[in-house]
């Protein structure tokens, strides 16, 4: 595949902008990559901090080098390298960006004149951005580049974002009193009262189950203020992508095309991407965007363990537990008698160092059942044999990553979208159960119980039902199929 020639043979020229947090690059570089994959070329654009940790860790050069057309370009995030960027103060990420990112945005594109280069790539002809990152558009306008916008959420999440100011309106949010200690409001019976003011998710959808940064007692809170202007900005895009598909989300994908017509849900692009791989070329997915080393030994271990045994757990890249809490997940999954193998990230636990050893009792069940791991190769975990539940934290991949194998899910939602999530995966799909807003060893031991032994046959049943929908939306003539056709046909048609 070359990538030179004159300006009307050039393909088309792709700006991809993901907020630079783990779960926005991973589902990014997919698509950037179905994007290569039909000969478009590709700037995707990281913060130097994400952009280090992938050349530590992912295979993200090698994955690429078959795509000339592809390349990385890099811009400060404006927060100090030692910054955790995770727990309370992820979203700090975002305004960090949204302060410093604007002109720093400007001087990338003025000083490369929209990133064409001479090796033959042309000026961007069209900019794929993180619905959230607004600050950008400026420069685009004034540049007259299209841009269209991508979230990486579920459309439920984003559609309950966009209706931020009726559930303002409809006074269901506030979700608290100005002094009110958070762990026991969330606790609290108000918390249980149905929303009305979502069109679609009637009947459903409780305050507790509201994307997490509507739990503030001020309406004025600036992160909540910035997740509403920033999805009602939406509109102004000449398309919206989605991470989802029409048999998962079709009734809320309708909802939102009331406001946005030009919508392409083109999910799950994991695995879009696997099955268009497999058609296309010869080589099977070996994609990586880790941020952290995968330790492909609990691969091993699992290996060796009966078929359907063991439960997954993961957190996912930003959660933070406490010392509490880890015990609670701990003394749950041991006392539960199942086996599991459980991610622990290295920066994941608040307040490790000093304090008293694990139990022994603990450190006893987990050898006997248990593997923890640092990080670990996640949809090759999901797709083994041994594997037959996932103990998560809802974020919207591991979701779909859930979905598309089958896989029944217990949900523990930390922040943001996964609150919404964990209620669809418990109350709308029926793939799991939802314990938010508890951490009880009791309760816990009772839900891995339920989901691997009581009640797995009903839940597998119902995963392996939506897993094959999924399947049928990315096979040639399936929706989400057909809406990445559509979205490169359009991609194509900006060419000046
Ligand atoms: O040991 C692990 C754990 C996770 N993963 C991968 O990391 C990604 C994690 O993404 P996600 O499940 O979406 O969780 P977060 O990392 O928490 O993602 C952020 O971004 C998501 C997409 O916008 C949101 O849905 C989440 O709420 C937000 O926290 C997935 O692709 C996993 O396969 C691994 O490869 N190995
Ligand atoms: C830190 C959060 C800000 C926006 C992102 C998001 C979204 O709705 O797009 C959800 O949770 C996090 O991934 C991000």
């Amino acid at each position: 595949m070359s990538h030179q020639g004159t300006a009307a043979e050039l393909p088309p020229h792709i700006l991809i902008f993901p907020l630079p947090m783990q779960g926005h690059v991973n589902s990014m570089l997919k698509l950037a990559e179905l994007l290569c994959l039909h000969n478009l070329h590709v700037t995707m654009l990281l913060s130097e901090f994400t952009h280090r940790r992938l050349l530590l860790h992912a295979n993200a050069d090698s994955r690429f080098a078959c795509y000339p057309g592809f390349r990385f370009v890099t811009m400060p995030d404006g927060l100090p390298e030692d910054h955790p960027r995770a727990g309370e103060r992820t979203m700090e990420i975002l305004m960090s960006l949204k302060e410093t990112g604007g002109p720093e945005f400007r001087r990338l594109m003025e000083s490369t004149d929209r990133l064409s280069d001479a090796g033959g790539r042309r000026p961007v002809t069209c900019v794929i951005i993180d619905g959230v990152l607004s600050f950008s558009l400026p420069v685009l306008e004034e540049m007259g580049i299209p841009y269209i916008y991508i979230r990486t959420v579920g459309a439920c999440s984003f559609w309950a974002n966009f209706c931020i100011q009726e559930i303002i309106d409809a006074g269901e949010v506030p979700l608290k009193g100005k002094d009110e200690d958070k762990l026991t409001y969330w606790k609290k019976k108000e918390m249980d009262i149905m929303v009305t003011s979502v069109p679609g998710m009637e009947g459903f959808l409780r305050r507790r189950d509201l994307p997490g940064f509507c739990r503030v007692s001020d309406v004025n809170d600036s992160g909540f203020q910035t997740i509403k202007t920033e999805t009602r900005k939406s509109t102004k895009a000449i398309a919206l992508i989605l991470n989802t598909f029409e048999d998962l989300e079709g009734p809320i994908l309708d909802q939102i095309r009331k406001h946005i017509p030009n919508l392409y849900s083109i999910g799950p692009l994991h695995t879009h991407l696997k099955a268009r791989l497999a058609v296309k070329t010869s080589y099977s997915s070996r994609a990586s965007g880790s941020f952290w080393e995968e330790d492909h030994s609990c691969v091993t271990w699992l290996d060796s363990q009966p078929a359907k045994s063991v439960i997954y757990v993961s957190f996912g890249s930003v959660t933070l537990l406490t010392r509490n809490e880890l015990l609670e997940f701990w003394y749950g999954l041991v006392n539960s008698g199942q086996r599991f193998l459980w991610v622990m990230r290295p920066d994941s636990i608040i307040g490790k160092d000093g304090e008293s050893r694990i139990p022994v009792e603990l450190e006893e069940g987990t050898k006997e059942r248990g593997y923890l791991v640092e990080w670990a190769p996640q949809e090759e975990v999901l797709s083994h044999p041994a594997v037959c539940a996932f103990l998560t934290h809802s974020g919207w991949n591991s979701t779909l990553e859930s979905v598309m194998v089958g896989m029944p899910m217990i949900c523990w939602p930390y922040f943001a979208d996964q609150m919404i999530n964990s209620r669809f995966v418990s109350e709308v799909w029926k793939l799991g159960l939802d314990m938010k807003d508890s951490c009880d060893r009791m309760i816990i031991e009772k839900m891995v119980r339920d989901i691997m032994v009581v009640r797995r046959d009903e839940f597998l049943q119902m995963a392996n039902h939506m897993a094959n929908l999924g399947k049928k939306a990315i096979r040639e003539g399936g929706s989400s199929y057909c809406n990445l056709d559509r979205l490169i046909e359009f991609l194509r048609a900006m060419i000046p």
